[in-house]
């Protein structure tokens, strides 16, 4: 490989400035390159009111890939929560890092836990995966919330909290650990009572197909049960048919007895955002070894939750 600068591409925004730099650090250890960051505006950091409109975090990665496909940067990091489960042939995932945290927090007023929410309390977030699950939890736990829908950033997020306006936000302890605003969790969901969204707490180093070296090198960063995993989280998304923004939460993880890893655990959920009717499974099998094993577990549990009527939960299929 020549020794000129690698080029990631990435969003200007706090959290993809924070992981773009970590990412950055990692690959000049493996390759020996320096890593200089290209950053990308996107229409949707530029117009809050577009983003509403375009709907989502998808525009973000779009305009990373178009410019990984022009060649005006070598490699792209996304957060693999937001990368949509269409993988484009030009483009390979060519590392997913060993997985932060992947439970939801919340960042509530004078330092309050989640259950212990005073009535009528109101919880911001934007996501019906989260709004489903805290929504069933309350119903179940004579706990009773409102939860508020919120866009933003995570200081906007944060700020609807300082000002009074909702008792508490829900967030990614990954996101608030990567940007140093951990210190502002008051509480850590179980992901008994809140499964995360797919990949949540992953990263995705992508770039094209056609750079084998650096293909090559940037595996070394691979982490293969982070891999897996999240190819079962995202191949259950996938066979539900539904899209970034529906209300699917889905975890892998190891089941160990002692020190010996044993198999491997999904779960999912899917349901209404008021929380009323949930379906929730899970699922277990040897590790998976391939892609495609990885990919068989997340099919082997969506064909269940859809037999149990999850298609019928997600209302429209946003993207
Ligand atoms: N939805 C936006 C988003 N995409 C990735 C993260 C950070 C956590 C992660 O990498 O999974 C966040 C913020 C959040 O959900 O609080």
């Amino acid at each position: 490989m020549s020794d000129k600068a690698l080029r990631l591409g990435t969003r200007r925004s706090k959290l993809a400035m924070a992981q773009s730099g970590q990412v950055a650090d990692a690959v000049s250890q493996v390759t020996g390159r320096s890593v200089e960051l290209v950053e990308i505006t996107t229409y949707g950091d530029v117009s809050r009111e577009a983003l509403a409109q375009i709907g989502g975090t998808g525009v973000f990665v779009t305009a990373l890939r178009d410019a990984l496909l022009r060649g005006e940067v070598d490699f792209a990091v996304h957060s693999l929560k937001d990368l949509p489960t269409t993988q484009p042939d030009e483009l390979v995932l060519a590392a997913v890092p060993e997985r932060e945290d992947p439970r939801d927090v919340i960042v509530a007023r004078d330092a309050l836990k989640f259950t212990d929410l005073p009535r009528g309390a109101r919880v911001g977030t934007g996501s019906p995966r989260r709004m489903a699950q805290l929504n069933g939890y309350a119903r179940t736990h004579g706990l009773d919330i409102e939860t508020v829908p919120i866009r933003g950033n995570v200081d906007t997020r944060i700020g609807y909290v300082r000002s009074g306006e909702l008792d508490a936000v829900v967030l990614a302890a990954a996101g608030l650990n990567r940007i140093g605003r951990s210190d502002e969790v008051t509480d850590f969901l179980s992901v008994d009572t809140v499964l995360p969204a797919p990949g949540q707490g992953a990263l995705a180093i992508e770039c094209t197909a056609d750079n084998a070296d650096l293909v090559a090198a940037l595996a070394e960063l691979d982490d293969p049960f982070t891999r897996a995993a999240v190819t079962a989280e995202r191949s259950l998304l996938a066979a539900l048919e539904a899209g970034c923004s529906a209300p699917v939460g889905a975890l892998a993880d190891l089941l160990a007895d002692g020190q010996t890893v044993k198999e491997m655990r999904l779960r999912g959920v899917v349901g209404t955002t008021d929380g009323q009717t949930l379906v929730q499974l899970s699922t277990t099998g040897p590790v998976p070894e391939t892609h495609e094993g990885a990919v068989a577990l997340g099919r082997e549990l969506a064909t269940e939750m859809l037999a149990l009527g999850a298609a019928g939960l997600m209302g429209e299929r946003a993207h």
